[in-house]
């Protein structure tokens, strides 16, 4: 069990925000947390790396005691057993793919683990290339790659391939997952992405404004959202994506840009352009064609 509890002052995006998280997750899952700019999600990956402070607060992973505040416990970065990957994908520019991955290895590790990611990762062909010759899907490889050198035990990804286009996110997006299994990890990963998340996670955490409003599979963050009130709006379908069980809608009402999950029958007669009204039925959104 990974058991999180920190308190820290920050200067949200409209003015002093407190992030206050009480977060229990078990050992091995794929968590994923979800929610508006300037929500605090960065910043939990940041504290729970130890690149920065928590004010107060208690963070334990399985039985070693990472930070206690009340204690005076805060272990390095360098103890955390954590690899970190970012949107922009850090590599060092001087050395080759293969050196870049060399260089993270910790000198007291099994020296076969480069080889062996080289290979999942599929980086045979450009091993010997600088970083800065590879294109973004390579270079986030080699940065993926590069975090598990150091056999960690807790995997954060920070949006990690939000830069990237759709074919190549899907395939990263499978080589994600294949690591996260073979390698027995945890992993955090921030996404916006909606038919990512679905793919990828185990466990929603939304954040809003320092705190978690909401927590649970993706189904039941996306799908089963028990919404209020009714409500009823008329818009334009800009995108349609199939994610693996369900279909995303990409529909513009008035200037706002709004994703629906939908059932393929929903989506079987909709077009790119169609107008629809986007409807609350029995507390799940519906989709459906007006014209
Ligand atoms: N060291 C700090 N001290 C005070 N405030 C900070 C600090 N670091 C970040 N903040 C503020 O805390 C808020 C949360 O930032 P954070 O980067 O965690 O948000 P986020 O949810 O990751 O947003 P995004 O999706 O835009 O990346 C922001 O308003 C940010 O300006």
């Amino acid at each position: 069990m990974i058991n999180i509890q920190i308190q820290k002052q920050l200067d949200g995006p409209e003015g002093p925000m407190l992030l206050d998280l009480n977060l229990q997750v078990p050992m091995g899952q794929l968590i994923t947390l979800y929610g508006p700019s300037g929500a605090g999600k960065t910043t939990t990956l940041k504290i729970l790396s130890g690149l920065m402070q928590a004010e107060t607060g208690k963070i334990m992973v399985a039985d070693s005691t990472w930070l206690d505040t009340s204690e005076k416990i805060c272990l390095k970065p360098q103890d955390r057993e954590i690899g970190y990957v970012f949107q922009d994908y850090a590599l060092f520019p001087n050395m080759s793919v293969r050196q870049n991955l060399k260089f993270a290895q910790p000198k007291d590790k099994d020296s076969g683990i480069v080889q062996e990611l080289i290979q999942i990762m599929e980086l045979e062909n450009i091993q010997d290339r600088k970083p800065d010759t590879l294109s973004g899907g390579q270079q986030q490889r080699v940065a993926l790659a590069r975090a598990l050198v150091q056999q960690p035990k807790i995997l954060l990804l920070d949006e990690p391939l939000s830069a990237l286009d759709l074919k190549i996110r899907l395939k990263l997006q499978d080589y994600l997952l294949q690591v996260h299994r073979k390698y027995g990890l945890t992993t955090f990963l921030i996404s916006h992405d909606i038919g990512e998340i679905h793919r990828l996670s185990d466990w929603v955490v939304v954040l809003e404004e320092g705190s978690v409003v909401r927590q649970g599979s993706p189904s039941e963050i996306f799908i089963n959202q028990n919404l209020s009130g009714k409500f009823k709006f008329k818009g334009e379908v800009l995108h349609i994506e199939k994610n693996e069980v369900v279909y995303i809608v990409t529909v513009l009402v008035h200037n706002e840009v709004v994703k629906i999950i939908a059932q393929e029958s929903e989506v079987k007669n909709l077009g790119i352009g169609d107008a629809v009204i986007v409807a609350s039925k029995a507390f799940n959104p519906i989709i459906y064609k007006v014209s």
